[in-house]
């Protein structure tokens, strides 16, 4: 174990207090039917209350129930030499306050809160937030305030919105996360007290991050050989993601400026991540040098990069999504913080993940997919390995190793890709997310059939359900367009995919039903 001498002081960072990883479990509407309203959370017929309605048995949605709709992100940039170099945290965040809004149709007067994680701006980032804020064109009755849960911070504020929607202190908000490493850097850890020498866990607070890792990979036997092979698979999946567009629907452009070597500026526009290495090789990786202590592991292939980006989820209470007309891309479940010893900060998801799902009623294999940040790949394989999660299921489009990590932005931005990608995966979403409930008008209301993407021209199988004969489309306006503007091809069009009646090819152009509700 390695501690911070005064000499080392320089490259303390400032992302190492006692930590508090939280895990975010947002299955789409598949868990829907798992409401913990109706049986208490971890009972086993509450599990079993899943595969039952993936048979098509009851289950049921609340009002209540916290729902995400919406998020973007910008692309990630390498810190100091990237494409971010030099933008302003103010100048990211207001892109994705901006994009979230505007792609919904949703007036920024109906927020009722927005939070912004941030770690390294001074404050953590207040008054950086509220220029963004007003940047954005949002009134300033709308209030905005940051938090700074270290790396978990984006994710922290979904957790402080979602908070606000349960008490009922506000019906929809905005959780955002940004960081520029580039402006700022870590490796201050400001003022404190002298006594932390004498007491092991405040010493161990201050150990750097890269030699937390190293402490991770000793006490596990986490090999060089795992971490790189951990890495390439990394790279090698953000590079897919990057060919085949998978990023396209949550990257907001961003045109800003660019100050080359010799000083001269240029405008930019910025829509891909730039630290995705398409060619890395295991052979390439294998000869990189430790970064952090001679005879470590842990090097710059193997490593999180030091990013620039952000993101931002809005969020809110069902009924008021519902009165709004927005769409609901996942729900809200689960939520869990759990604090670890601070020389191996990055188990964290290892205790985090299993509180979540205790919460939520579900088991690994519940979870479709895995979003569990790369800070180093020691931690991240020790995290998957621990909780028996096949490789498959953890980051399909890569993770911080390759796409870089941002410090209080990596947490909202796993949030908008998780969703993209289970949003893609909506052809086997559809066959296990339906939930049945009565109305008021004591039809029976079959929720969200599909709450999945299918693009022009994909088809979608057949779940058994009955044939609804009306159909009331919510979610995406296009929806509700067909169906008020009496567009009877489009409308049966939906019904028949949200029915399965038949495959169905959809028409040009029509291919984004994401969310609908039908009555039979
Ligand atoms: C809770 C939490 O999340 S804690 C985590 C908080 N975050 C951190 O602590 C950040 C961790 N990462 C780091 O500190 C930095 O990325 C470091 C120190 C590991 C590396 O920084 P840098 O040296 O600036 O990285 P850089 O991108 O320049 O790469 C260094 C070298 O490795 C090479 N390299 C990097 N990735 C690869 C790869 N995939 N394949 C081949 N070579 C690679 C580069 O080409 C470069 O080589 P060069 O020096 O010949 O040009």
């Amino acid at each position: 174990m390695c501690y911070v001498t005064a000499e080392r002081a320089e490259c303390v960072q400032l992302c190492v207090l006692s930590h508090l990883i939280a895990i975010l479990v947002v299955v789409m509407h598949r868990i829907k039917i798992l409401s913990g309203h109706l049986r208490p959370p971890g009972s086993s017929e509450h599990r079993r209350d899943l595969w039952r309605s993936e048979c098509g048995c009851a289950g049921s949605s609340s009002p209540d129930d916290v729902v995400v709709v919406h998020g973007r992100r910008t692309a990630v940039g390498k810190a100091k030499r990237g494409a971010f170099k030099d933008t302003t945290p103010d100048e990211l965040l207001s892109a994705v306050m901006t994009a979230v809004l505007t792609d919904v149709g949703l007036s920024p007067d109906k927020l009722g809160d927005v939070c912004v994680g941030n770690v390294l701006q001074p404050g953590a980032g207040a008054l950086m937030a509220r220029v963004a804020h007003f940047l954005s064109g949002f009134p300033e009755t709308v209030p905005v305030y940051t938090v700074n849960r270290q790396c978990s911070s984006g994710l922290q504020a979904l957790f402080n919105i979602a908070g606000a929607i349960r008490s009922r202190s506000i019906d929809l908000g905005l959780a955002c996360g940004v960081e520029s490493m580039s402006l700022r850097s870590i490796g201050e850890p400001g003022d404190l007290s002298s006594r932390l020498t004498d007491n092991d866990k405040a010493r161990d607070c201050i150990i750097p991050m890269g030699i937390t890792s190293e402490n991770v990979a000793e006490k596990f036997g986490i090999s060089r050989e795992q971490q790189d092979a951990f890495a390439l698979s990394s790279q090698q999946k953000a590079a897919r993601a990057q060919d085949t567009g998978a990023f396209q629907r949550e990257i907001v452009p961003v045109s800003t400026r660019f100050v080359d070597a010799d000083g001269s500026e240029r405008q930019v526009t910025v829509d891909r991540d730039d630290g995705v290495r398409a060619g890395t090789t295991l052979a390439g990786l294998g000869k990189l040098r430790p970064a952090f202590k001679p005879d470590g592991s842990t090097t710059a292939g193997n490593s999180s990069q030091v990013s620039d980006g952000a993101a931002a989820v809005l969020i809110g209470r069902r009924s008021a999504v519902e009165v709004l007309g927005l769409p609901v891309l996942g729900v809200l479940r689960a939520s869990a913080v759990v604090g670890v010893p601070p020389d191996l900060m990055g188990i964290g998801p290892a205790v985090a993940i299993p509180a979540a799902l205790e919460q939520a009623g579900l088991t690994v294999a519940d979870i479709d997919v895995f979003e569990i940040n790369e800070a180093f790949a020691s931690q991240a394989l020790y995290c998957v390995e621990k909780l028996g999660i096949p490789l498959e299921k953890v980051n399909p489009n890569g993770g911080a190793i390759a796409l870089g990590h941002p410090l209080g932005c990596t947490g909202a931005r796993q949030v908008v890709t998780l969703l993209n990608e289970l949003r893609r995966r909506g052809r086997s979403i559809l066959h296990e997310q339906r939930s049945v409930s009565k109305s008021a008008a004591g039809s029976r209301r079959f929720s969200c059939g599909f709450l999945g993407q299918l693009e022009p021209g994909q088809t979608t199988g057949r779940p058994e359900t009955c044939t609804p004969p009306r159909a009331v489309c919510v979610g995406q306006r296009r929806h509700h367009e067909c169906v008020q503007q009496g567009d009877e091809e489009a409308a049966e069009t939906v019904v028949s995919v949200a029915a399965g009646r038949t495959p169905v090819r959809l028409p040009e152009g029509r291919g984004e039903y994401v969310g609908m509700e039908f009555y039979c």
